[in-house]
């Protein structure tokens, strides 16, 4: 049974311990969760004699999300939990051997039994990082078989996460940094996953809340609502509230009668003045008052829709410190914000302040405009202080194009709960992430296409970000892993990795290596393969490298253990990573921000590397002939 692979999957509680990392948020996440082609493929390298040779693929994506020139870099500790914990259940293996053709010979499920990744090594960029397409977000290092059977785990795992927080990212751009960002998507995600991770990484690109409880529970994320309209259209009338009494806020005294006092409110909201102070005969004073008052309204509401009025101090009733209320059933202007106002004012009577509105149809600038008018004469008509800053949140199909639309108006919305746009990723719905082959046993591979921007770069590698003097990354670049790193202030020629023409010398401010060991293997003691002498390098090797180099490389490379004793990468809780990820954004300069034709960010390749590329392929491809 499907459940019975969820609960025994991964190692046991005290293995678990040892690792010191949970499994996957989501328990479908197990080495199941993968193409058909990944276990054939190991299959083969283990029938050939191959599987474990020692492999290094990069995940990158080629091309910013959204029309952007940007991308935030999630899903990261998902794809840590799932390497830490890769192990076959006995009930898995055997539907692995169902699965693949009989004439498979039976050591292969030998092997799998035996297979986790305390072999493998994985550097990547840290989660909440802006990051460009080409560069390597992940370089995973290990026996190629075990290797192969993570691609697709870890490509799933990169790629939604990537993009929604992306998307997040790009909606709170043009929202602003002072606007309250709420994600109202789970209804509206694709699945239960789709959902959990929307929240999820939404958060981390920058929302303040999610309206998705499950969300809240697993990851601390806080929690924000209001109500919809059926609470609304519930109410018939106001007779319904049986139980009226309200305690004052600091229980000094009780109000009997919570739903009279609204509707005295009511009435005085009509007059735009209170009662007691006015003097009764005084008529025309009475109707030069209203008039006024009207003037200052636009005349907007007569009667208001009771059974609303019913609905609001029924809600208020229940959360007296908490009041919000959904304004558009019936008729924002004429019914649903003079209701709110009138309750509002019945709570401030008895020390409470309401939270605010949500408008969730029509013309949301225009009415958050007249809405905010409004409020802002009961403050002064009525000396409630800050009644006119009252909370205006707004709701309804709205994207980047419908925020951008707003601001250009001009609104008076303090806050946005946004769903299908967001958490769909209607505009683009994958960042096509990659996951390729870049060495196998120390020697580079490169897999070439006719499309230039799907040639892989080869080669395990170091990549950097460099910052100028006015503190803004300047430009990525990729190194060959044995390349010495670029230095403060020393010039370095940036390529681009296939447009000869393009290249640049950077005299770096500051220097930022990117890629960083996040599973050195449980061992903490993982060799590269073979460990080659200096004797035994490869012609593409040779021809790399200088003779520095292979001194450099005779000491640090093939002589020693790569990750001996080398550390592993904390990941931080997701707080942390939002407020990284809100920092990284501030860092990027405005051009490349921008909706609108933004500057594209550099990514290079050191001039070692561009050789290398460039020798590798015409090594590669062959050499047409024309007749
Ligand atoms: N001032 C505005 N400028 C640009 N777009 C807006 C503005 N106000 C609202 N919108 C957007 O316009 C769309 C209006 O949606 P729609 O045509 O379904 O009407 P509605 O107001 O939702 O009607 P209904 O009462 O049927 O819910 C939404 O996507 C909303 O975000
Ligand atoms: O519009 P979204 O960005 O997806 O935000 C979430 C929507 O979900 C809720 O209502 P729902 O859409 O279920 O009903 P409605 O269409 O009648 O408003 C809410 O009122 C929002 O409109
Ligand atoms: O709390 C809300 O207002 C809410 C939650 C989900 C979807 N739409 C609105
Ligand atoms: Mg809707």
């Amino acid at each position: 049974m499907a459940t019975a692979g969820v609960v025994a999957n991964g190692p046991n509680n005290e293995e678990k311990q040892a690792v010191g990392i949970d499994g996957p948020t989501n328990p479908m996440v197990t080495p199941l969760l993968n193409d058909l082609y990944q276990f054939t493929m190991a299959y083969a390298y283990w029938k050939g004699g191959k599987h474990n040779e020692r492999a290094v693929f990069d995940l990158y994506f080629r091309r910013n999300p959204f029309g952007g020139e940007y991308t935030v870099f999630a899903g990261l500790e998902e794809c840590i939990r799932f390497i830490a914990n890769f192990r076959f259940t006995e009930d898995e293996i055997a539907f692995v051997q169902a699965s693949l053709p009989p004439s498979c010979e039976i050591g292969f499920y030998d092997y799998l039994r035996g297979i986790d990744c305390s072999d493998v090594e994985i550097h990547a960029i840290s989660e909440g990082f802006v990051v460009f397409p080409k560069i390597p977000l992940m370089r995973v290092e290990g026996p190629v078989a075990v290797v192969q059977l993570l691609e697709t785990p870890l490509v799933n795992l990169i790629n939604y996460a990537s993009l929604v927080a992306t998307n997040a990212a790009r909606h709170r751009f043009v929202a602003g940094k002072s606007k309250l960002l709420l994600e109202f998507g789970l209804r509206r995600a694709q699945g239960p996953d789709g959902g959990i991770g929307a929240s999820k990484y939404c958060y981390m690109g920058g929302f303040d809340a999610t309206s998705n409880v499950a969300a809240g529970k697993l990851f601390g994320i806080p929690l924000r609502g209001t109500h919809s309209h059926a609470f609304v259209s519930s109410f018939m009338s106001p007779d319904e509230i049986t139980e009226k009494s309200l305690k004052s806020s600091d229980s000094s005294n009780i109000c009997e009668d919570f739903v009279s006092l609204v509707q005295a409110w009511l009435s005085k909201l009509k007059f735009g003045t209170s009662y007691e102070a006015l003097d009764v005969l005084d008529v025309y004073h009475l109707l030069e008052k209203e008039s006024e008052w009207s003037q200052l309204l636009g005349g907007i509401f007569g009667e208001t829709n009771q059974s609303e009025l019913a609905a609001f101090a029924s809600y208020a009733l229940a959360f007296p410190k908490n009041f919000l209320a959904l304004v558009d059933t019936y008729d924002v202007m004429r019914s649903g914000v003079p209701n709110f106002c009138a309750v509002a004012l019945a709570l401030n009577d008895l020390g409470y302040k309401a939270l605010g509105i949500r408008l969730d149809s029509g013309d949301l600038a225009y009415q958050s405009c007249e809405t905010r008018k409004f409020f802002q004469a009961i403050e002064k008509e009525f000396g409630v202080a800050d009644f006119g800053r009252t909370n205006i949140t707004a709701s309804n199909d709205l994207n980047e194009e419908t925020l951008d639309a707003l601001n250009k108006q001009g609104h008076e919305i303090d806050a946005f709960g946004i769903g299908t746009h967001l958490v769909t990723c209607y505009a683009q719905p994958a960042l096509g992430v990659v996951f390729k082959l870049v060495e196998i046993n120390n020697q580079p591979r490169i897999k070439l296409s006719e499309d230039v921007s799907k040639v892989s770069i080869p080669c395990k590698k170091r990549c950097y970000r460099l910052y100028g003097k006015e503190g803004y990354p300047l430009v990525d670049i990729m190194t060959g892993e044995n390349e010495p790193s670029p230095k403060v202030g020393e010039r370095i020629l940036c390529r681009h990795p296939f447009n000869e023409s393009k290249r640049a010398y950077v005299v770096p401010k500051r220097v930022e290596e990117l890629l960083k060991c996040f599973w050195p293997g449980r061992s903490g003691n993982v060799f590269v393969s073979s460990a080659a002498p200096m004797t035994e390098l490869n012609p593409y090797q040779v021809h790399f490298l200088c003779a520095s180099d292979i001194l450099y490389l005779g000491v640090h490379k093939f002589m020693q253990p790569v990750s001996d004793g080398k550390e592993r990468e904390e990941l931080p809780p997701i707080k942390l990573i939002r407020e990284r990820c809100i920092n990284q954004l501030n860092l990027m300069r405005p051009d490349h921000m921008r909706r609108l034709n933004p500057t594209p960010y550099k990514v290079s390749v050191s001039a070692k590397l561009y050789d290398f590329i460039h020798f590798l392929w015409l090594n590669e491809a062959p050499v047409g002939e024309l007749q």
